[in-house]
């Protein structure tokens, strides 16, 4: 018998288990909202895969482990529904968008999202994105500090407006968006899942916000109309986009599916950005791992391209375990609408169940030694994420999540951009970060600060060896020298290369030697970057 099909009747009407603890009226509400994360992995560690608990009068159930996760994965939207979980949202999106759409509509809304963020478009995307992380480090000059968490939040906006909504927006409109934005941010309020329309300052704001981001996007499909050459961003790709009868989405619906995609991909991908770069400040053996990945590729290609993002699966790995770690939805919920069955246990219709990806995460079996970060699990050798639904930082089945692969684009590209140009510490003591679940959408805890320093560029490397007046030898014994022409170097990252560990040179002009074939590794550098360096500054003078 196949004991996770939700709908087949199971052999016994068993209720799930219960957590003890209950108080009256309240139910469980003070331990979970204490830490849902340590409540979550108590309820699991004390009744298993599957366990109820209350909220208020509100029942609850628990599922975890990858058999539990694939039948709530799996159930069908009439059984197990998503939407009610997002009322919350309805007023951003607007009424009849996506979660507040009849079943059918909603599908086709989001299937509609789907070659808005994969496929052709990504190379675009790629490009904008790396332009982006690169204005935004342009001033940061040879060293500082800043608050990481901040510093990607505004980052991803950027680059999430720029790709989705397109260039009006991101040139024209920049500073009244930011403004609509932080309104509608605001209006995300839990009052919102009962009041949602309250006569509250907050939410008028909101509301106001959303009528006036309405009127822009209507007056850009105007305007878009006009002109002849197309744009080819997500707007675009919604403007041209049709229901199954033909007809288009209004301006109402492509307000509402466009700004929920920047809320469903911003603070998911700015946490996960700045946990990526405090899991590798931590682990400098991992650092240089990443950081030798890089230099491979751009020494032979220069650019961080839609090409060169795809061949990084050390970076790749690295993120795949920080998203087992640090999951930004550490729980996802549906209602209940039909019975559902789960080997001997059937959940009545009315509650609530609800998978945890952070807890699934930490299932010992699965993953051993959890809390070790361990990108190394990913690889061919041992592929712990093989089982179904095992790994699920991206829910899984029919609504897991349409933006990962942009997710993941993104996540590289600002990964890659700022380890090239810099490296990071931690200014806090090592447990000072950690995630903080207070919040929807789990983020590392503010203030997340980090401290950045330039590094050296292979031009910078040999200036000093030229100026330090030192010459190398060869593996055939010739001597050689590496000559800048200063006037010519614009300090171009195509040269970059972790020259401090190959040797220093002290305040006396000394040059010495860190490494065991130092002359061939250098040569080999100061070939590169003779061949790469784009005004063409770098020499290799043989004597
Ligand atoms: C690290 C970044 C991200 C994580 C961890 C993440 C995680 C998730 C998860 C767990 C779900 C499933 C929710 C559920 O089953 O109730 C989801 C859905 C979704 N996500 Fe993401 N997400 C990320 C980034 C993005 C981005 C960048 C976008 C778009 C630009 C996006 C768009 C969506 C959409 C549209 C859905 C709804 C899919 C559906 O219901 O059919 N996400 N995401």
């Amino acid at each position: 018998m196949n004991t996770i099909n939700s709908e087949k009747p199971a052999s016994s009407d068993k209720a799930p288990p219960k957590m003890p603890g209950a108080l009256p009226l309240i139910g469980h509400m003070l331990d979970f909202g204490k830490n849902p994360f340590n409540y979550m992995m108590k309820l699991r560690n004390t009744l298993g895969e599957i366990g109820e608990f209350r909220m208020f009068h509100q029942r609850m159930v628990l599922m975890t482990g990858p058999e539990a996760n694939e039948a709530f994965f799996r159930a069908p939207d009439t059984q197990l529904d998503q939407s009610q979980a997002y009322k919350i949202m309805t007023p951003i999106f607007g009424k009849g968008v996506v979660f507040d759409a009849p079943p059918d509509k909603k599908d086709q809304q989001l299937k509609m999202l789907m070659p808005v963020l994969r496929d052709k478009p990504m190379r675009g995307y790629a490009q904008i994105i790396v332009a982006e992380v690169e204005q935004m480090v342009a001033d940061w000059g040879d060293s500082g500090e800043i608050d990481l968490l901040e510093f990607m939040k505004e980052l991803t906006i950027y680059t999430s407006s720029h790709c989705l909504l397109g260039n009006e927006f991101r040139y024209e409109l920049n500073e009244e968006f930011a403004k609509i934005y932080h309104d509608l941010e605001k209006g995300v309020n839990p009052l919102a899942f009962v009041f949602p329309y309250l006569p509250l300052p907050v939410f008028r704001r909101r509301d106001k916000a959303r009528a006036r981001l309405q009127e822009m996007v209507t007056g850009i499909i105007a305007k878009r109309a006009q002109k002849t050459e197309k744009s080819e961003d997500a707007f675009q790709l919604l403007i041209d986009a049709r229901y199954d009868d033909g007809s288009r989405l209004s301006p109402h619906e492509i307000t509402g599916m466009l700004i929920g995609t920047i809320f469903a991909g911003h603070h998911t991908t700015a946490g996960t950005a700045a946990w990526t770069l405090l899991e590798l400040a931590r682990r400098p053996e991992h650092m240089q791992a990443v950081l030798s990945e890089l230099d491979r590729l751009f020494g032979a290609d220069g650019e961080v391209t839609f090409r060169s993002l795809r061949e990084m699966p050390l970076l790749e790995n690295v993120i795949k375990e920080v998203l087992r770690l640090h999951p930004p939805l550490i729980f996802l919920i549906r209602k209940v609408m039909q019975d559902f069955h789960f080997k001997d246990y059937t959940v009545k219709a009315g509650k609530y169940v609800c998978t945890s990806p952070r807890v699934s995460h930490r299932i010992e079996e699965i993953f051993p030694e959890p809390e070790k970060f361990d990108p190394e699990r990913y690889t061919e050798a041992r592929q712990e994420d093989a089982k179904p639904f095992s790994w699920i930082a991206f829910g899984g089945g029919k609504h897991k999540c349409t933006g990962n692969a942009f997710a993941m684009l993104q996540l590289k590209a600002i990964i890659a951009v700022l380890l090239r140009r810099y490296t990071f510490e931690l200014t806090d003591a090592k447990d000072h970060y950690q995630d903080d679940f207070t919040q929807m959408v789990v983020q590392p805890v503010s203030p997340c600060r980090v401290r950045y320093r330039k590094r050296q560029t292979m031009c910078d490397t040999a200036t000093q060896a030229s100026e330090a007046g030192t010459a190398e030898k060869t593996p055939t014994g010739e001597s050689f020298r590496i000559v800048i022409d200063r006037e010519l170097c614009q300090g171009h990252a195509t040269c970059m290369s972790e020259a401090p560990e190959l040797f220093q040179v002290d305040d006396d002009g000394n040059l010495t030697v860190l490494q065991e074939n130092p002359a061939l590794d250098l040569l080999n550098k100061a070939k590169q970057a003779e061949k790469y360096c784009p005004t063409q500054a770098i020499k290799i003078q043989l004597k």
